[in-house]
């Protein structure tokens, strides 16, 4: 089938990607010229485990191509995906302006039936907006479905290929034939397409990521208690993710959660609620829990330096929003360098993927190194900020000859307890007790 998906970042790449790998002939269009040249010489915008393979053999297969035209990328395309950003406006609703406009476009330059795919994280109702913007221009029939996307950063391309359920909103029996065979070779494993109506399918995109989210902050004051009344936080999180009605996932306590999605749908699903005159109390007490959290390790870390960082030497280890990724976007680590600078402290960081995008915000008001024990050298204290697996198992002797002193203040609970009290390091994670070395 020819496929067109309208924006080529995160969403729209892997898109493109995986339904060229079923065979289909896919082009992205983006207005980034930068990014489509890049592409277009055979190279990969983002990191991201396993895509490069795939695209590579798609890319020589002539079944994915780019372009910066509408008009060129469309056409001929039975099904066009709108991959668009989504970001908060000033009053966290999601801002529709890039998939409107695209909207307003796309009318004049349909030439036969198409269905036209909101794959965007977007507010109930977008799907009849996009319909009427199209309807203005167009001279052909078409239909307009919601298909959110659900992949995570970091295991995307499994995600796509290998979806746990793919959610399909629309109420056409035409649309819906389309779809079903568009997802045929994804669903084999049993994994079933979920169908419902556009303004229900656009509702289950935000209230799984809010699910998610709450989760997380719920686990997050678990942890604060924990510490407050001699708890574990890791016992209970064993205790409680046993039992398959609350499930293992999505448990683990941290400095937070970030990330292109979470931060922006909780917000935007709080306003949807507010616009609808309700107040959705629980949303306000996630957000209010995150906001606290991706910080909270800062008052720890003044306190075991006497009340101030200044001329203190911190290596963050780990800057993007989570491990396999560079993206950093929202991501706790930047909020904590950020406190770190303003409180006098000198930042040397490490992370995999992620250092040459945080350049561009820190620039030179922080060092950057090519490894963990690099960053470490001659560090007053070793902050984790991302459970990237290289620093899981370091060689703690050899940490132990770079460092100025043993201590380390762990954002991501990677370290057991016994581990670091063998190994002499002082040791403050979440939810658990301190490690005095
Ligand atoms: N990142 C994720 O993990 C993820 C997962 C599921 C859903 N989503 C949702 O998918 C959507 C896209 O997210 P993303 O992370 O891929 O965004 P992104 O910012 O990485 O990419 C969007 C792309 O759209 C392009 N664009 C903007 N206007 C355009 C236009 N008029 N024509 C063509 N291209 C245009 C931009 O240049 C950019 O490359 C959002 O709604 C997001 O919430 C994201
Ligand atoms: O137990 C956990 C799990 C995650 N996180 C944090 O939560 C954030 C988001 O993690 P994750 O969900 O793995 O990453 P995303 O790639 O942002 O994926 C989410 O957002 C996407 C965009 O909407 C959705 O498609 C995915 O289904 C949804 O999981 C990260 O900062 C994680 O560190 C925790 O703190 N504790």
């Amino acid at each position: 089938m020819k496929i067109a998906v309208v924006g080529t970042g995160y969403v729209g790449l892997v898109t493109g990607t995986c339904f060229a790998e079923t065979g289909n002939t896919v082009t992205c269009i983006d207005i980034d010229q930068n990014k489509v040249n890049k592409l277009k010489s055979g190279k990969v915008t983002i990191y991201e485990p396993g895509l490069e393979q795939l695209f590579e053999r798609n890319i020589k297969q002539e079944r994915l191509s780019f372009t910066t035209k509408l008009s060129e990328g469309i056409k001929d395309a039975k099904v066009i995906f709108l991959a668009l950003p989504t970001p908060p406006g000033e009053d966290g609703a999601a801002d529709l302006k890039y998939v409107l406009k695209v909207a307003d476009d796309l009318g004049p330059l349909l030439e036969d039936y198409t269905v036209i795919v909101d794959e965007s994280t977007v507010p109930v109702g977008t799907a009849d907006k996009v319909r009427q913007r199209i309807a203005a221009k167009a001279k052909v029939e078409f239909d307009v479905v919601s298909n959110p996307e659900f992949l995570r950063e970091g295991v995307a391309v499994d995600d796509f290929m290998k979806p746990e359920r793919v959610v399909i909103g629309t109420t056409s029996t035409k649309a819906r034939k389309l779809m079903e065979t568009l997802y045929a070779p994804y669903v084999r494993q049993g994994n079933p397409l979920v169908f419902m109506d556009e303004r229900s399918a656009e509702l289950t995109k935000y209230a799984a990521n809010s699910f998610l989210a709450t989760k997380i902050s719920f686990m997050n004051e678990i942890a604060n208690l924990c510490e407050l009344v001699g708890a574990d936080v890791d016992a209970v999180r064993k205790g409680i993710g046993t039992d398959s009605r609350i499930g293992k996932r999505f448990l683990f306590p941290g400095i937070g959660y970030g990330g292109s999605c979470f931060p922006k749908d909780v917000q935007a699903l709080a306003k949807s609620a507010a616009d609808a005159q309700y107040e959705f109390k629980i949303l306000k007490a996630v957000m209010d829990v995150n906001t606290t959290q991706k910080t909270k390790l800062i008052d720890r870390i003044k306190k075991y330096f006497g009340g101030s960082l200044k001329g203190k030497t911190i290596a963050v280890w780990g800057l993007s929003f989570k491990p396999h990724t560079d993206d950093i976007r929202e991501a706790p680590a930047l909020y904590n360098i950020e406190e770190f600078l303003k409180e006098g402290a000198i930042v040397k960081a490490h992370d995999p993927e992620a250092m040459e995008n945080v350049k561009q915000l820190f620039d030179s008001k922080i060092s950057y190194f090519d490894s963990a024990y690099d960053a470490a050298e001659g560090a007053d204290a070793i902050f984790i900020a991302t459970e990237w697996p290289e620093f899981r198992t370091p060689d703690f002797e050899k940490l132990t000859s770079l460092v100025k002193a043993r201590v380390i203040f762990d954002g991501r609970n990677v370290y057991e307890l016994d581990v670091m009290k063998e190994q002499g390091f002082t040791y403050f994670s979440i939810g658990r007790e301190v490690v005095n070395g």
